[in-house]
């Protein structure tokens, strides 16, 4: 599929089943290769990001075994530290091998990561935690090269930003190095945890994981391991988005980690979006989209930031449904300086926005949209094109939908299965 065709609008209505956290099961492919036995993983996403992480595993020498979202990885044949420039450049986090290869053979090549052009993605956090750790890395030019000349030693760091992946990457490495490693200004996204969980069931020690102080008492080896990965709760949140922009009705069954969806929860009452959560399910109905202001009637702000700060994963799929809810609203992307481009195509369906700078969008809604052609720059955008289309009067195109699927497992069955009259091209 590179193209999607809705024609909308559509009221979504009935039931989804969420799909595993992407961004927990990518970091823990990497991880797989700290261990000569069988890591297994449930509950992986069966989306391009996967494919790709898979790829680099396989093109190492690991084992993959891929079936009904199990993944079965065996990297006891694994016996070098090279990933190929295509596979590096299609995912971001094809960096987390770098320090778990270099863990294990002393070094490692690798080339710039690839991943969602969403504005400047810097990797200084990465290399600053593998120094401390006692890994050099040299990331001006490609390939970028990873060494170690003696043993990994554990380190007490203060990260000067909780970059999520350079929170995975050396909270894995450390995990091979002799001493206590203490990760000060952690980043504590629900995936970072996970990633915990799984190293901790491999005989890591690692304490403090959901706080923004991870401790790691580095061990001499590590060990095989299974464990099921959560929901998917930006996946979650963007159906939830769709199904408040068309008034629908939508469960989504699964494993819901209640705790992922606080300020999720909050952002969307915000709107008069109310939904119910269990462990097992969210249920959402017919939603009187309005927004409430802030006390004297002043126009509300929804930024994201860090966990547990409103995730800026989900900040394009707001936008959408701010589109449909009564009132105004300026969104603050704090985070990527690109996200809000998009933007743009939902002014040409009709929106009534105000793109104030790279940051920040002002949405005036409700309005009325009606179908164009557009192109997915990235996949959030393109699940909030998906969101605008569905509530669109005619027909709309999406153009570059792969992009979507890097974390979508299955989009166009679930969305035919929630009512979109939608076509794949
Ligand atoms: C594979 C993966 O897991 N990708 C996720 C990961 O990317 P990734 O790990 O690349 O993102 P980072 O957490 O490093 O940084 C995201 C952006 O936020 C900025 N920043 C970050 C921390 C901070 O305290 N202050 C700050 O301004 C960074 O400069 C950067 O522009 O986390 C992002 C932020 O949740 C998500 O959008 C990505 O989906
Ligand atoms: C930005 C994202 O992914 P990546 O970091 O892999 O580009 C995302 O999942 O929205």
């Amino acid at each position: 599929m590179n193209s999607l065709i809705i024609n909308g609008p559509a009221r979504v209505q009935g039931s989804i089943r969420l799909s595993g956290n992407k961004n927990a099961a990518l970091p823990m492919i990497a991880a797989a290769m700290l261990c000569p036995d069988d890591v297994v993983l449930h509950n992986v996403p069966d989306i391009l990001d996967v494919r790709n992480m898979l790829a680099i595993a396989q093109s190492l020498g690991a084992s993959v075994h891929y079936e009904n979202s199990t993944l079965r990885i065996n990297s006891a044949h694994v016996r070098h530290g090279d990933v190929p420039e295509k596979l590096c450049t299609a995912i971001r986090a094809s960096l987390l091998f770098a320090g778990p290869l270099c863990a294990r053979f002393g070094s490692a090549t690798l080339f710039a990561p690839g991943g969602d052009v969403i504005g400047r993605r810097r990797l200084d956090t990465h290399c600053y935690g593998l120094k401390k750790l006692g890994i050099q890395s040299r990331m001006e030019d490609n390939p970028y090269t990873f060494s170690r000349s003696g043993a990994l030693h554990g380190s007490d760091m203060f990260l000067d930003e909780a970059s999520v992946t350079a929170t995975e990457h050396i909270m894995m490495t450390a995990c091979l190095a002799p001493g206590s490693t203490i990760i000060r200004n952690a980043a504590c996204e629900p995936h970072v945890t996970q990633l915990a969980d799984l190293l901790n069931a491999m005989g890591a020690k690692i304490c403090g994981m959901d706080t923004n102080r991870i401790c790691i008492e580095g061990v001499d080896n590590l060990h095989g391991a299974e464990i099921t990965i959560a929901g998917d709760h930006v996946e979650a949140a963007s159906y939830l988005a769709l199904c408040a922009a068309t008034r629908g009705e939508l469960e989504i069954h699964g494993r819901i980690a209640p705790h992922d969806y606080w300020m999720t929860r909050r952002v969307f009452e915000r709107f008069g979006a109310n939904f119910t959560l269990k462990p097992d399910f969210i249920a959402m109905k017919n939603a009187e989209l309005k927004i409430r202001p802030d006390i004297g009637n002043a126009i509300p702000v929804i930024a994201d930031g860090p966990w547990p700060q409103f995730p800026s994963d989900m900040l394009s799929g707001m936008i959408a449904m701010a589109t449909q809810c009564q009132g105004t609203v300026l969104f603050f992307e704090k985070m990527f300086e690109s996200r809000m481009y998009f933007v743009d195509k939902l002014i040409a369906m009709g929106a009534n926005a105000v793109a104030c700078d790279p940051h920040r969008v002002v949405i005036t809604g409700p309005t009325r949209l009606h179908g164009v052609a557009m192109s997915s720059p990235d996949i959030r955008a393109g699940m909030a094109m998906v969101t605008a289309a569905c509530c669109a009067k005619g027909r709309s195109v999406i153009n570059n939908a792969d992009v979507i699927q890097r974390g979508y497992e299955d989009l166009a069955g679930k969305l035919r299965a929630i009512g979109v009259d939608l076509q794949e091209q």
